[in-house]
């Protein structure tokens, strides 16, 4: 059975790519207002599996339902409740930071005011005439989440938001992102960073070869297995340390 009030709903999704199996039967609820993070080595299959869910990549089988609806096939209508955080690299370019989140606000029938205003709350409004590859690493993080949430969404996707990043655009990121979820938005996050999930994620699912090997708060996870965190918890899981 799943459950309508949820704000994803996943059951037993597949993607092969050729030989590879990506992801290989995965199931997993997200709550409302959940910071729920997808954790997992390189090609875990955690942006396949977000792909699917965001309806940007149909399932070979099974199904995910974002606030009660079937991501796939895509409904425009679905879509337009929901926020998937692009790559800096998919900004129009040579835009400055105003007009690459106003042509996102125009994309999306939204006023230049709540652009603006968005664009102001993730610290950016004094960078609001520089062009896009004149960002910082974290600077355009943060565009790219403002751009995200310019039409209001009730669910964000981010996929590693904070690679790449130094210490302090990490932490000032992490704020950002929990500020963004004490608003009442479910954020779903895929990550490298054990550390990062561990600070952030109300729960996460811990994926590795296509399949969640467990889903849990960190703190209970690293107890029930009796060891330190959740590098150790990979391991106990595996058998593999988590960075190889
Ligand atoms: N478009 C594609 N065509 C072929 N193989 C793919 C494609 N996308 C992903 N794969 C393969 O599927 C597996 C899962 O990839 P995926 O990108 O979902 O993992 P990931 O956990 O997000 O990895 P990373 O952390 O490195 O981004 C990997 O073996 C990857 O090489």
């Amino acid at each position: 059975m799943t459950d309508d009030t949820a704000a994803i709903a996943v059951e037993g999704l597949r993607k092969r790519y050729g030989d590879v199996q990506a992801v290989d039967g995965v199931t997993f609820e997200v709550r409302r207002g959940e910071f729920y993070g997808i954790l997992g080595p390189n090609g875990a299959g955690k942006t396949t599996t977000m792909e699917m869910i965001e309806g940007l990549r149909e399932p070979d089988e099974g199904s995910a339902r974002l606030l009660g609806q079937p991501s796939w096939p895509r409904d425009p209508a679905l879509l337009r409740r929901i926020g998937v955080q692009l790559q800096a690299s998919a900004f129009f370019d040579k835009l400055t930071a105003r007009e690459q989140i106003h042509t996102f606000a125009a994309l999306y029938g939204v006023g230049t005011e709540r652009a603006d205003a968005m664009l102001e709350s993730v610290g950016l409004a004094e960078k609001r005439d520089v062009r896009d590859n004149k960002l910082s690493g974290g600077q355009a993080q943060r565009l790219s989440i403002a751009c995200a949430l310019v039409h209001d969404p009730e669910l964000l996707f981010l996929d590693e938001p904070t690679t790449g990043l130094d210490p302090q655009a990490r932490r000032n990121l992490w704020d950002l992102l929990r500020q963004i979820n004490s608003a009442g938005r479910t954020v779903v996050l895929t990550t490298h960073y054990l550390d990062e999930a561990e600070t952030l994620c109300d729960r996460v699912a811990i994926m590795d070869a296509g399949r969640i090997l467990r889903v849990g708060r960190p703190a209970d996870l690293v107890a029930e297995l009796g060891v330190h965190n959740l590098e150790d918890v990979f391991l106990q899981l595996t058998g593999r340390e988590y960075r190889e």
